[in-house]
Formats: structure tokens, C-alpha cells, sequence
């Protein structure tokens, strides 16, 4: 958000349309009702994790001989990767413009989420075990986002700041991303 002012502006716009102008101190935690109306919120967390996956490489092992539905033949044993930060990021996927943050492209003309089969967006993995948590993980990314944005302005400590992404089992940022906050007065 810090990086997209008109991303951040549109979550605002959204939110006192949904919840209200609410100041800080009548702030409270919006109910399942409010953020599921809440569709450009929604696109703006698949859009974080989509370009920010934190499960960033997956892999399994088969455990017979198989052939993908591509035609492609595994041998029993072999190791099959799949990898959803470079899937996010790829033109045959997410058109040429697949490294801008859009929470837009989440939204069909009508300003409804539209979510991506999960085969092209394996965030959450797809298929027969995907993530269990996958509801309860974006719910308390939807929750703090919101609650954080209406409540502080957060701008970057250094405006020319880029994420660095390390890789591991789950994702970090290099040094982390150092902020200033002050908190939004109506
Ligand atoms: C943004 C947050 C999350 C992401 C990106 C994520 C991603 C994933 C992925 C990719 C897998 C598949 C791993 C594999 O089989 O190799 C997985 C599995 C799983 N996740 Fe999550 N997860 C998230 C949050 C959560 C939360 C909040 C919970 C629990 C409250 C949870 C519970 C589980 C469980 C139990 C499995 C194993 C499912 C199975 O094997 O049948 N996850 N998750």
C-alpha cells in the first residue's frame, strides 16, 4: 500500500462506503457481512500474494509412475516442483502487465471478485489437499489490513525502498520493511 497510493485510496473509498467513516476511537472490527462486500480489499490481498506468495515453492514426490495432464511421463520417485512466485509473475498467466500490483484485475466490470482457478494461482496449492486454513488465513489478512489502513498512515522510512524476497520454506523480506506511522485523523 505504502508503494500504491491509489490502491490505498481505493481500499478507503471502499471501506467508508461498507463500514462507514468510522473515526479511530468508534473503530471496530468489521463482521464477515461487511468484508465480503468488501471486493477491491479482497483483489488487493490476492494481488499481495499473488506477486508475494509465502509458501513461494512446493514440491511432491510421486508415488507411482504417472504421466501429467500435459502428457509429460514421471517416473515413480521423482521429484515434481511447482513454483507460485514465478507462476504469479508470468505474462502467459497474468498478461504483460503481471508485475504491477492491479487489485483490479481480481474484478469483473461489475466490481466483483472474480477468483482465479487455483491451478494457475496455487497459492494455496490446488487439487485434493490445499491449504486447510486458506479462509481463515485471508480473513485475518483482510481484517488487519483494513483495521491498519483506516486507522494509521504508513509510508516507507525510504521512499525509494524495494522489497528484496528470500526464499525459504515460507517468504521474508531481506531487513524488513522499515515504515513511519502516524496514526489518520479523520
Ligand atoms: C496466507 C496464508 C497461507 C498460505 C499462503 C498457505 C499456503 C499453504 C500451502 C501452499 C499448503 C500446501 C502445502 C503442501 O501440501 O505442500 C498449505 C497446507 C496447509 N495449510 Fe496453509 N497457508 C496459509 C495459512 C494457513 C492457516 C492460517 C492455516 C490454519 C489455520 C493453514 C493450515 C494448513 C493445513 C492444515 C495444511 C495441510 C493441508 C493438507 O495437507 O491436507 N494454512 N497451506
Amino acid at each position: 500500500m505504502a508503494q500504491n497510493p491509489s490502491a490505498e485510496a481505493r481500499i478507503l473509498e471502499e471501506s467508508n462506503r461498507v463500514l462507514g467513516q468510522r473515526t479511530s476511537s468508534s473503530l471496530t472490527i468489521p463482521s464477515m457481512e461487511e468484508l465480503r462486500k468488501m471486493h477491491y480489499l479482497q483483489g488487493a490481498v490476492y494481488e499481495t500474494l499473488r506477486l508475494y506468495p509465502p509458501v513461494q515453492m512446493d514440491s511432491k514426490f510421486a508415488k507411482n509412475d504417472d504421466v501429467l495432464p500435459d502428457g509429460t511421463y514421471v517416473k515413480k520417485g521423482t521429484r515434481v516442483a511447482y513454483h507460485p512466485y514465478a507462476m504469479g509473475r508470468m505474462e502467459t498467466i497474468w498478461e504483460p502487465d503481471c508485475l504491477e500490483f492491479k487489485p483490479e484485475r481480481w474484478l469483473n466490470n461489475d466490481g466483483v471478485l472474480v477468483p482465479e482457478n487455483p491451478y494457475r494461482y496455487p497459492v494455496f496449492q490446488a487439487g485434493v489437499r490445499p491449504c486447510l486454513g486458506k479462509d481463515m488465513g485471508l480473513l485475518a489478512m483482510k481484517v488487519v489490513a483494513i483495521t491498519l489502513i483506516k486507522q494509521f498512515h504508513i509510508k516507507l522510512a525510504n521512499p525509494s525502498w524495494a522489497p528484496h524476497f528470500i526464499p525459504g520454506l515460507t517468504a521474508t523480506l531481506k531487513g524488513g520493511m522499515p515504515v513511519v506511522v502516524t496514526e489518520r485523523l479523520v
